[in-house]
């Protein structure tokens, strides 16, 4: 193109000069963040199958009607699971191709939360009646557990179950609006079937909240069936975003299912009407939602991954002030105050991912265990669980739009891939449990350890983390020393939740750095990564830390100092650190982000394709603005 400079011209590495000062072997750092060499050749080689088809676009996703990105959506699921049988894929393979597609859909709450519940709550002939038929999908489920008066209560679930011993059946029934099903993914226009929660009533005796399958809609011609009013509750936060999801409304009137279709792995009704607990906790009844909570804390990751890779590859390229006798102005990167906002939430993003793989071999743990009938760990895997997904969620969300802002006006763009990941990611915040109250779960949790433990919460920790472990048993002692109730200290037992979490976080990424890792100079690097997050939240929260006495001004200075020590090493590898995310361009959906940062070329050229542009005097200039051009010039009192 006519005066197009070498920085602006296509199929040059305009960030090779970036990669060059790595000091690290990038490819194993891909498989350290996949997690094996087989999870990083199937992650590669699906993101790539995904990227490379026309019927996986998303780049148009902002300029569709609701009905057409839902009818997109539904297309594109459709196409997927074409793809998985005719490829033959694997269920990890599967799961990795819903992944990349990136686009919320039914599919998301069928294969993780339908199936996992009929896999954790249903009896082995219940689930070999319905896992076959979810396997293939000839039925479609969601998980209808939230109402329209209650989300976080579920104890205070108003839908009722009555078992009619005359016909071997359970009334499934909604006996007030505020009861009305509200929220469940996949509800609102295509699952068949649910997976509804609803108060048992036996005998006249009410039993708790259980989990029963229903079927919602006919699987001829997909109509509701007899006494099922449902619907999609409307346009959520955002333009694209969650809205390729039809979160529904249900209500049921007086629907007859039969009695085996009351999950009945936790507790049973015999056919004479006869309730039976089993003798295991009544929580497991939430065990689909603990499952959900630790994949969502490894989504976590992968989120705020995206997001700070878009934000690196962008500040390395983005210059501005600084410029020297007419030479290059000065990378973003380099400015001392964007690395002490970009560097934290890289190095959070690896801490959130070797999370992940822990809460993952803790719940594949708890779950062995309760098939021995082992509970002893199920209290802590609750804990774990909960309050990493709220750790993990909120500084995810708030990672996300600081990445935003890191790049400036253009980060506000759609084409920067920030927004919608900023709007799809947000509810993560809620859903799966609001993060507060997930957090008094785990005070709760605290609270019965110290007092079972004395002052001690745990020995157990590696040396780097004693800091960490002063501030919650300071935090705690302050809190429990008082006698005040629980209620009334709630929102100090919150904060100890928080620094509990932190304390798990830091411990199992110094866990993870004794392990063999293999790579030039990988281990340096993460171990570099590990002190900015554990130095950066001394940072954030040293009041905590100085107060408890456990560190002193001075420490809590020298701190600073190796920050902005640690901040100068990770900068040479910043670039690096982000492509062993191994993210396609197209999964990433980001001009700011794109693998070879010729950024201004694309965005220039993005903007034309806005359908605002396709005519150069816009829709109502004559009917508006040429009126307005032409009046009068009054003598204006002006
Ligand atoms: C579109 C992009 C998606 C990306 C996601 C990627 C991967 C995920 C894969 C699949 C999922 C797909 C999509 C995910 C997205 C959206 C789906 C969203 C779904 C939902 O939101 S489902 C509904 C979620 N709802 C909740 O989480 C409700 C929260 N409330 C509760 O859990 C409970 O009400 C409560 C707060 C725990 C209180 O329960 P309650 O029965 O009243 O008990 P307590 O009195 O508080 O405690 C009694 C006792 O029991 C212990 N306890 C409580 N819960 C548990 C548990 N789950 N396990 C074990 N033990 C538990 C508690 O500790 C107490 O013990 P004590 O010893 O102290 O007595
Ligand atoms: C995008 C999305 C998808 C969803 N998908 C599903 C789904 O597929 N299936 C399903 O069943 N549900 C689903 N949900 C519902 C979700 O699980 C609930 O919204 C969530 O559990 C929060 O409950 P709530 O809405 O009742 O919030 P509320 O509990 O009403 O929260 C409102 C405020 O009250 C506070 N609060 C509540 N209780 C306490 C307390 N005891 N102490 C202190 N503060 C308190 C909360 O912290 C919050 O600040 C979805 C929600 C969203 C947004």
């Amino acid at each position: 193109m006519e005066g197009v400079g070498e920085e602006e011209m296509e199929g040059v590495d305009h960030l090779a000069h970036e990669r060059n000062k790595s000091e690290f072997d990038v490819d194993a750092m891909k498989i350290v963040w996949a997690g094996s060499p087989h999870a990083f050749d199937v992650s590669d080689r699906i993101s790539k199958l995904v990227a490379s088809d026309p019927g996986f676009r998303k780049d148009n996703r902002s300029t569709l009607s609701r009905k057409e990105l839902f009818k997109n959506t539904l297309r594109k699921a459709a196409y997927a699971w074409k793809t998985i049988v005719d490829l033959r894929l694997s269920e990890e393979e599967a799961a990795k191709l819903r992944f990349y597609v990136d686009e919320p859909a039914f599919t998301d709450l069928h294969w993780g939360m339908f199936i996992p519940a009929i896999k954790g709550q249903g009896t082995e002939e219940q689930q070999q009646k319905w896992l076959p038929l979810a396997y293939k999908m000839q039925i479609i489920g969601c998980y209808a557990q939230t109402e329209l008066g209650h989300g976080s209560n579920v104890q205070g679930l108003e839908t009722t179950a009555t078992f009619d011993s005359q016909t071997d059946e359970f009334i499934i029934h909604s006996p007030t609006l505020t009861s009305s099903k509200w929220w469940p993914g996949g509800l609102g226009k295509v699952a068949t079937h649910a997976i509804a929660y609803a108060r048992l009533i036996v005998g006249g005796r009410e039993h708790g909240v259980h989990g029963f399958i229903v079927q919602l809609r006919s699987l001829e011609d997909h109509s509701p069936l007899l006494g099922i009013t449902v619907g999609d509750i409307g346009m959520k936060f955002g333009n694209g975003a969650y809205n390729t999801m039809d979160n529904g409304v249900l209500q049921f009137d007086h629907v007859r299912i039969p009695r085996n279709q009351m999950l009945m792995r936790v507790s049973q009704v015999t056919c004479e009407g006869k309730y039976k607990q089993s003798d295991v906790p009544r929580q497991l009844v939430y065990g689909t939602m603990v499952y959900v909570r630790q994949t969502i804390v490894a989504d976590a990751s992968c989120a705020l991954s995206r997001a700070v890779c878009i934000a690196t590859r962008y500040s390395a390229v983005r210059r501005q002030f600084g410029s020297q006798n007419g030479g290059p102005e000065t990378q973003v990167i380099d400015y001392k105050t964007q690395q002490s906002r970009l560097f934290p939430l890289l190095a959070s993003a690896y801490a959130f991912r070797f999370i992940g793989e822990w809460l993952k071999w803790l719940y594949a743990d708890v779950t062995q265990r309760l098939q021995a009938n082992d509970f002893s760990t199920l209290p802590e895997a609750h804990a774990c669980t909960a309050g990493l997904k709220s750790l993990t969620t909120t500084a995810t969300a708030d990672g996300i739009e600081e990445c935003r802002k890191l790049c400036g006006g253009h980060g506000y763009l759609c084409s920067s891939g920030l927004p919608e990941l900023f709007a799809v990611y947000v509810p993560a915040c809620t859903y799966e449990g609001d993060n507060t109250v997930l957090l008094l779960q785990v005070a709760r949790f605290l609270m019965k350890t110290v007092s079972q433990l004395g002052s001690r919460l745990s020995s157990k920790k590696p040396v780097g983390t004693i800091a960490y472990m002063t501030r919650v048993e300071h935090l705690m002692q302050c809190r429990c020393g008082v006698q005040r109730g629980f209620a009334e200290l709630s929102a100090d037992l919150v904060e100890a939740a928080v620094a509990h979490c932190q304390l798990i976080v830091v411990s199992k990424f110094i866990e993870k750095l004794q392990q063999e890792i293999p790579g030039k100079g990988v281990k340096q690097q993460l171990e570099v990564l590990c002190n900015i997050y554990a130095l950066f939240l001394l940072h954030k929260h040293q009041g905590d830390f100085l107060s408890t006495g456990c560190i002193t001004p001075k420490h809590a200075a020298l701190a600073n100092d190796e920050l902005r020590s640690l901040y100068s090493q990770v900068r040479p590898n910043a670039i690096a650190l982000v492509d062993a995310f191994n993210y396609t361009d197209h999964y990433l959906g980001s001009i700011l982000g794109c693998y070879d940062g010729n950024v201004y070329p694309k965005l220039y050229e993005a903007a034309w394709k806005d359908p605002l542009n396709e005519s150069v005097v816009p829709d109502g200039y004559h009917l508006y603005i040429r009126p307005l051009l032409k009046q009068e010039i009054r003598t204006a009192r002006l």
